[in-house]
């Protein structure tokens, strides 16, 4: 209602009628706007009411005019439905005058429209009546001046109907204009309404969006509430679950809180010791200072020291260099020692006096006692007769005296001592330990490049095994399993010096000149063996060589020796008495640092027993014959061998008849050929003879002493040393040249050369 046009008052006093308003809307409208058109129809009516009030009341300006015929008021119909009748253009109809009703601003109040029809009375007696109705003849009659009254009157009404009519057609343009300017209002409200109506339209398209909005809104409100009243759940239940929480940090605290004021009273007794120890640290700072500077000078003397190490490791390198020297010079000494000593040596053996030599002695030729004046001849055997031994050189242990004691024919007694020397003589108290003493340097010389060959001579039963191969226990080793770990223990030491070396074992057995390997594959040896010499030396072909890494490996490599000599013994009987056994160690060496290099051999050869034909009883046993042959043309030849080996180091060079004899062994090669020597030109004993000869009057004695009947406890080990490979030996004399005492040097050189 506010928006609409407010009409403009009007000096007309007729109110415009309300229905010719809505009348003059000529829109059509739409079925869906009916309702909204029905709303504005009803705000107009609001309006219309309204709209009086604020007119200006007609009757108040024309109750003073007089009234004025008008035509198109007079004919204008007036109905109660409030549409405007057209005014019609011909003559207007008479009817009744009916005075202008004034309206009031009461009976405004009280009428609707002003246009309504006045209300007819029930009587038609009236003296004016506004309707047209024509008046009776009769009454005409006799009422002319009633009539011309009544035509004055009409002819004043009709001048006033003039007036009014031309009044009326003043006030109809201003309605008109009124109407058109209400109409053009009508449209601008129309198109306000139009407006209103869009406008309405999009607000309450906005409300429905809104009332979407809103229904989403609210479906998301419930749905937010159902989340918040699960969270609020789930809240509710940490917020248990923090109580219970809490409850426990509450108990937690309480014990914090203990601990807390326990720390406290903790912190208080640690802050005295705080200050105690701050004062402690104040002093041990100094004491750092001091400290410091102590540092400082360590630091100082360390780096002296350094440099003293440094320094010293020089004068190690250098020394290091002096003992690989010194060691070579050592060694040169050493086998010089060896030459002084002879390389060529003898030792006697007399084992102890066993239950069995008291036995066969009582049986055949009495007790064997000390003091007897048996004399040891040839014969003495035969007859019988027991040698007595003394050992006079209590001090250097070299001599040994047979004494024996002998009836003539004319029954007086004759005592016959004979002394016989030896580079040792070993007296029947003697243990192996001091036996190997003195083979022990020997076994050293093999590592420094030296062949050495170590056997035993004697009778049967007079200790030979024993005395190489040993007994079971520590005490009892022999010589073979001494010199083959002190040849591992010389290596080892020299280890250091960058020597490395390698060993081979082998052992072989001669038996009737024939070759047998104990280390076989088979239980038996049936291989046929030979001695091949070639430019690298003698060796004997289709022998097994087992290596040996350690001194353990020899011990299983004499076991297994022995089984199989065993064997051969059950074949056949005495057999390992009446051969020969030779256990052969290569030693080959490297020097890391030097680049020198060496090859020696230890060959420990146990020799059958050696007796004479005569004695030995064999001469009638062809079989016996034959081995003793045999073991007499061997060691016959061997006897001449270790004969000119010992008288070319005196006399220079001399031919060596190392190929005699299988058994004969020398420094490169053990083993030579069968000789062809005849027995009766070199009988078996004659090498010993011809070694010794100094010691002995003649063959005969050694024969006595050795292979005689004086006794069954005498062995002779000899001992050969010869020069094996060794390289570069000059260079280093150069080199050693250098460090050591030029007469020490030349000694050693001018050694060597007469060695070699
Ligand atoms: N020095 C010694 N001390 C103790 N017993 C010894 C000693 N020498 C040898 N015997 C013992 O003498 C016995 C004979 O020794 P062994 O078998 O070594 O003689 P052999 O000369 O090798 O004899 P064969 O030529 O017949 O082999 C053995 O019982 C041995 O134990």
């Amino acid at each position: 209602m506010s928006r609409l046009p407010r009409l403009r008052s009007s000096p007309d006093p007729i109110d415009p009628p309300a229905p010719s308003i809505t009348t003059a809307l000529g829109f059509s409208m739409s079925k869906s706007t009916l309702g909204n058109k029905r709303k504005a129809e009803d705000d107009l009516d609001a309006e219309a009411l309204d709209q009086p009030r604020k007119l200006p009341a007609i009757g108040n300006g024309a109750s003073a005019r007089p009234l004025v015929a008008s035509r198109g008021a007079l004919n204008r119909p007036t109905t109660t439905t409030g549409h405007a009748a057209k005014l019609p253009s011909g003559p207007q109809r008479l009817t009744r005058p009916e005075p202008p009703k004034l309206s009031t601003s009461a009976s405004r109040r009280t009428t609707r429209a002003t246009s309504a029809p006045p209300k007819q009375s029930g009587s038609s007696t009236g003296p004016v009546r506004p309707s047209g109705r024509v008046v009776s003849g009769s009454r005409v009659a006799s009422g002319s001046k009633e009539f011309r009254d009544l035509q004055n009157q009409v002819a004043s009404i009709e001048s006033a109907q003039l007036a009014n009519a031309a009044r009326l057609a003043q006030t109809m343009d201003a309605e008109r204009a009124k109407v058109a300017e209400l109409e053009a209002n009508h449209r601008a409200i129309s198109l306000e309404l139009a407006n209103a109506k869009s406008l309405e339209l999009d607000k309450r398209r906005e409300l429905v969006s809104a009332s979407d909005e809103i229904e989403k809104l609210r479906m998301k409100h419930t749905r937010e509430i159902m989340e918040l009243e699960i969270e609020v759940k789930s809240k509710a239940r940490e917020a248990r679950e923090l109580a219970d929480e809490l409850r426990l940090v509450k108990g937690d605290l309480e014990r914090e809180r203990d601990n807390v004021s326990n720390l406290k009273a903790t912190v208080s007794h640690q802050s005295t010791s705080h200050i105690t120890l701050n004062a402690q640290i104040n002093a041990l700072q100094a004491q750092n200072t001091a400290s410091q500077m102590q540092l400082d000078a360590a630091v100082n003397a360390i780096s002296d020291r350094a440099l003293e190490l440094e320094i010293a490791q020089q004068r190690i390198l250098e020394l290091e260099q002096d003992a690989r020297e010194s060691e070579m010079v050592r060694r040169k000494l050493h086998n010089m020692i060896q030459e002084l000593k002879g390389n060529i040596r003898v030792f006697c053996r007399v084992r102890p006096v066993l239950t069995s030599d008291l036995s066969s002695s009582s049986s055949s030729t009495g007790l064997v006692r000390s003091g007897s004046s048996n004399s040891p001849t040839p014969n003495d055997e035969e007859k019988g007769a027991a040698a007595d031994m003394l050992f006079p050189d209590k001090r250097d242990h070299k001599e040994i005296a047979i004494s024996s004691s002998s009836s003539s024919a004319m029954g007086s007694e004759r005592k016959e001592v004979y002394n016989f020397g030896f580079d040792r003589v070993f007296e029947p108290q003697s243990t192996q330990a001091e036996v190997f003493e003195e083979i022990s340097l020997l076994a050293q010389s093999c590592v420094d490049g030296y062949n050495v060959c170590i056997f035993a001579y004697g009778q049967t039963g007079s200790g030979k095994s024993f005395t190489m191969e040993g007994g079971s226990t520590a005490a009892t080793t022999g010589m073979i399993p001494r010199a083959v770990n002190e040849v591992f223990r010389a290596a080892e030491h020299l280890k250091p010096k960058g020597w490395e070396y390698k060993m081979d074992g082998q052992f072989l057995e001669i038996y009737n000149e024939t070759i047998n390997d104990l280390l076989g594959k088979g239980e038996f040896d049936k291989k046929k063996h030979e001695i091949k010499h070639d430019k690298s030396g003698t060796r004997v072909t289709d022998v097994n060589v087992m290596p040996l890494p350690s001194p353990a490996s020899v011990t299983s490599l004499l076991r297994v020796a022995n089984s199989r000599r065993t064997v051969a013994a059950t074949l056949m009987n005495e057999r390992s008495s009446r051969s020969h056994s030779v256990f052969t160690l290569r030693i080959s060496g490297t020097n890391t640092h030097t680049g020198e290099s060496c090859e020696g051999s230890l060959n420990l050869v146990d020799l059958a027993g050696s007796e004479r034909l005569n004695s030995s009883g064999a001469a009638g046993d062809k079989e016996r014959l034959k081995e003793t042959q045999n073991i007499n043309k061997s060691l016959s030849a061997l006897g001449d061998v270790i004969a000119a080996l010992g008288e070319k180091g005196e006399k220079g060079e001399k031919h060596i008849p190392y190929r005699n004899s299988k058994v004969i062994l020398r420094a490169s090669s053990p083993m030579l050929c069968v000789s062809q020597l005849n027995l009766t030109q070199f009988p078996a004993d004659v090498f010993v003879a011809k070694l010794v000869e100094r010691q002995f009057k003649d063959a005969d004695d050694l024969e006595s002493f050795a292979v005689g009947g004086t006794s069954k406890r005498i062995i002779v080990l000899f001992a050969i040393r010869d020069k094996g490979k060794s390289h570069r030996y000059s260079d280093l004399y150069r080199l050693s040249a250098l460090q050591v005492n030029n007469t020490m040097l030349g000694t050693a050189k001018k050694q060597v050369r007469g060695s070699s």
